[in-house]
């Protein structure tokens, strides 16, 4: 059993509501993408806490520096996750926790560009994040790379924290996604390049959930 979370990556606000309106009933977690929330901002977050009671909502901030005070106002604001690059220095990924748990709500360290993924992890559960976000890039996609290998080493030192996978994931690949050991499941570009979006939402909630 895993979680779903469908990644709204247009930059374009009113589309981004009107795809949130199709897929929200279908999945567990919003996310807003790191190009969305950079063009759109915090008024987009509130936005969609307002028209989605039901769904956690997780914004891709791909925090780098300044932690603690780049995430607060987004917790504040109804985010559940918020996300702090691995590669940040970890007093960045502390501060990101540290707001976190302020509001009740969890920091996701996104592992992607991380040269040492399971010592990474190691480092950053003992400073008590509370997901870790195996992320094979939309750069890295272009490059033919995938999340599998990274997942398989994460999900191997059994360390009881919870693993988001994404990169490429799709209805084809979501019960290996799931089976490997992840406990949150992103899907964005098979999801919003459907012909039919809530479609293949449910379609991939429904393997995740299986
Ligand atoms: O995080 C993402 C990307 O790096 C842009 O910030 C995507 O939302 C994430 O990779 C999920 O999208 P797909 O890979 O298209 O499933």
């Amino acid at each position: 059993m895993a979680l779903t979370q469908m990644a709204l990556d247009s930059l374009d606000f009113d589309a981004t509501i009107a795809l949130a309106e199709k897929v929200a009933p279908h999945v567990d977690i919003l996310e807003i993408g790191t190009p969305c929330i950079k063009h759109n901002g915090i008024k987009l977050l509130e936005t969609l806490r307002a028209k989605f009671p039901n769904n956690k909502i997780l914004v891709d901030l791909k925090t780098m520096d300044a932690g603690e005070y780049e995430s607060e106002p987004f917790y504040k604001a109804g985010a559940d996750i918020a996300v702090v690059l691995g590669v940040s220095d970890i007093g960045t990924i502390k501060g990101v926790i540290k707001a976190a748990n302020k509001y009740g709500k969890k920091a996701q360290v996104d592992l992607i560009s991380v040269e040492d993924k399971v010592a990474k992890t190691k480092e950053v559960v003992a400073a008590g994040a509370h997901i870790i976000g195996i992320h094979t890039g939309l750069d890295q996609q272009a490059a033919g790379q995938t999340p599998f290998a990274d997942l398989a080493a994460i999900a191997g030192l059994n360390l009881g924290v919870d693993i988001s996978v994404a990169g490429g994931v799709k209805a084809a690949t979501a019960a290996q996604v799931r089976d490997a050991g992840a406990t949150i499941i992103v899907a964005g570009a098979a999801i919003y390049g459907a012909a039919d979006p809530a479609a293949s939402a449910a379609e991939i909630t429904a393997i995740a959930h299986g």
